[in-house]
């Protein structure tokens, strides 16, 4: 045995001092890798729609409801499986409204019955995992209580008989509504074990701060940084371009009440300096709201204001980039110079189109890209509110806690955006420092800078560098995170011809439909194409255009199906999830959510169909994954251990 060997075998020992010790761990670890494997959901492009996340979230992608429905086929209506999913969906409300007319004996029935078939679908739920793991999900004020009625192995009579027991006291003991609520929770979270978000939970919807408290509570899950998530975390970051464009989106999409209200970022500098500089409103900064809203008339055209405001700040703060920063290839998106400010004209493209809006009280034509002092110094306040910001800076913390560029999780690849590329196949390259970067380096280079961004210090090099480069991301032709040439943000508010506002998209939409491309891209990121997926956000699958989320023969899934209200027109449905069990995969899509309080009181469903993409042969068990392989290395080390107090090396 190596000198190393031996201090790793010491160290293992203090945890396990003796062989006794050593071999219940070796069963124990041996045991949990025959168990089915857990559970992955896959959800994407949530875009601030906390209430038809919730919802998903809630009944685990419809899973609950079928559970229910095998385990009480033949003892329950369906009307009564509908009203028990929804009391575990929501438990509290739901309870007030069923238990609302009934008297004190129908109430202690109803409690009895209810608990005992929530003990069922409990026991059934988490069978395929270690009691350990069931215990460490479970509320610890009920851990006792739980355990006694999952575990009771006694002879059936014995074991109604303690049961009854058990559940007569807690009743008694006015227990029963919370030991509902610990179960109904409980359930939810050993239905969905393990938890991928692919990106883009900002922006467009209302309460995105809403859907990251959700998720910090959430036992097990990791995050694939989207597009806009990327210029949430630039802003947080400190970076005054992410800033403005953080804030014209939510200028855009009626949301600015989420930036002050939830984090605390107060607006009124903007608010007074747009004021004082735009007189008109133009409609192309009208809200696009979907959204019913309580805002006044006069609000609404404030708000139209800081949109103009914010919108001409971004562009001459990323026109300052695009200068500095020849190698990103953007000169074209310079327009700001391009106006014949005279005129009234732009000319792109060897074309002069008419502008629809000449009101520019704050361009100096010579010097367009030039904040003025007032632009500069809302700026500098904006950008004090989003770094002071302790709930955003946590947040985003949490991000970067749990997210990456892309993730390798079970033979699986998931990333949000794209693997940029040239017409013909080959991996686009961006060159960064006069190195070119590809494929997977690419996407470790920005997953460098993005963290570099966040963590370096304040006005350091390192940051600044790193800002430009997270920006890029947003926007830029060679990001993974958005895949197309340009963003044609300008024309989309100021050129009417709407030849000007198309976004060409990067080859690889068209190439991620063919199996050798994404055995290609696979292989790039050690993964074996046999075995292996692409699981993809960003783009909104059209399936009322007849576009289907599976590609490249099953080898590519595709899961924005449009969470986003503001979207849904294109997608016709409200999302996908993706599930990915023990017996295989299975996408199941969800059609649009009316409303929480739709669902609890008229017990509304999102009606979510599921298709079969593959199906194992085998039942998958814990030794087939990622954590299985980490599991039989702990096992192995475990062996040697043993091995070496029986030949006393280890005493
Ligand atoms: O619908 P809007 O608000 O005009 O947004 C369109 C913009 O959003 C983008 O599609 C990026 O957002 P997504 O990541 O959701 O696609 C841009 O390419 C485009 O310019
Ligand atoms: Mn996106």
């Amino acid at each position: 045995m190596s000198n190393s060997q031996t201090k790793y075998l010491q160290l293992l020992a203090s945890h396990y001092p003796t062989p006794a010790q050593t071999i219940t761990e070796i069963i124990n670890l041996e045991a949990i890798l025959n168990l089915p494997k857990g559970t992955e959901h896959f959800l994407s492009d949530l875009h601030g729609e906390y209430d038809a996340f919730e919802q998903v979230f809630r009944n685990g992608s419809g899973v609950i409801k079928r559970k229910l429905s095998v385990l009480f086929a033949n003892e329950l209506s369906e009307t009564e499986l509908t009203t028990l999913a929804t009391l575990i969906y929501y438990p509290r409300p739901k309870m007030r409204i069923i238990l609302r007319t009934f008297s004190a004996t129908e109430k202690n029935d109803w409690y009895r019955i209810t608990l005992l078939r929530l003990i069922k679908l409990t026991s059934f739920v988490s069978s395929k995992y270690t009691r350990s793991k069931v215990r460490k999900l479970m509320s610890p004020d009920f851990t006792y209580i739980i355990e006694e009625l999952l575990y009771q192995n006694n002879d059936q009579i014995e074991k109604e008989a303690y049961y009854h027991e058990i559940l007569t006291s807690v009743i008694e003991l006015n227990s029963a509504a919370d030991l509902i609520h610990a179960l109904a929770t409980l359930i939810r979270r050993l239905v969905v074990d393990h938890l991928h978000i692919v990106g883009d939970v900002f922006d467009r919807g209302p309460a995105p701060d809403k859907i990251i408290n959700r998720l910090t509570k959430h036992q097990s899950l990791d995050f694939q940084w989207g597009n806009h998530d990327m210029i949430w975390m630039g802003a947080a970051s400190g970076s005054a371009v992410c800033i403005a464009n953080v804030l014209r989106i939510s200028a855009r999409y009626l949301n600015l009440d989420t930036v002050e209200d939830s984090y605390g970022i107060s607006l009124r500098p903007l608010a007074i300096f747009a004021d004082t500089t735009y007189e008109n409103t133009s409609t192309a900064f009208m809200p696009k709201k979907s959204q019913e809203s309580a805002k006044t008339t006069s609000e609404i055209n404030q708000i139209a204001r800081m949109h103009k405001a914010i919108a001409i700040i971004q562009f001459k703060l990323e026109g300052a980039i695009i200068q500095r920063h020849p190698e990103f290839n953007m000169t074209d998106r310079l327009l700001l110079n391009k106006i014949n400010y005279t005129n009234g004209t732009i000319t792109v493209n060897n074309h002069t189109y008419t502008l629809t809006d000449t009101d520019f009280p704050t361009i100096d034509p010579a010097n367009p890209y030039t904040l003025t002092p007032e632009e500069n110094d809302v700026i500098e306040r904006l950008l004090l509110g989003f770094i002071n910001s302790a709930k955003l800076q946590e947040h985003v913390a949490f991000l970067y806690a749990k997210g990456s560029m892309y993730l390798r999780y079970n033979g699986n690849l998931i990333y949000h955006g794209c693997i940029p590329l040239n017409e013909d196949g080959s991996f686009k390259a961006l060159t960064i420092a006069n190195k070119p970067y590809t494929g997977r380096a690419l996407f470790d280079k920005f997953d460098q800078y993005a963290r570099q961004a966040f963590s370096q210090p304040e006005g350091s090099k390192e940051k600044e560098a790193a800002l430009d480069y997270v920006w890029y991301l947003w926007t830029g032709e060679t990001s993974p995170l958005f895949g197309k040439t340009a963003m044609t943000t300008f024309e989309r508010y100021f050129i009417a011809e709407a030849e000007t506002h198309h976004e060409v998209k990067n080859p690889y939409y068209l190439k991620r439909n063919d199996e050798e491309t994404v055995a290609t891209i696979l292989r790039e990121f050690n993964l074996s194409p046999d075995d292996g997926h692409i699981i993809n956000g960003h783009t909104p699958v059209k399936e009322g255009a007849g576009e289907s989320p599976i590609k490249a023969n099953g080898k590519l899934l595709v899961i924005d199906g449009g969470f986003s209200k503001a979207y849904q027109s294109v997608t016709s449905i409200a999302g996908y999830t993706l599930i990915y069990n023990a017996y295989g995969l299975q996408l199941v899509k969800h059609q649009p959510f009316t409303s929480t309080e739709d669902a609890i009181m008229n017990e509304t469903d999102i009606i979510s169909t599921r298709r079969i993409i593959e199906t194992e042969t085998i039942r998958q068990c814990v030794k087939d994954t990622d954590i299985g392989q980490h599991l039989q290395q702990q096992i192995n080390d475990l062996k040697s251990l043993l091995t070496a107090y029986r030949q006393g090396l280890i005493k």
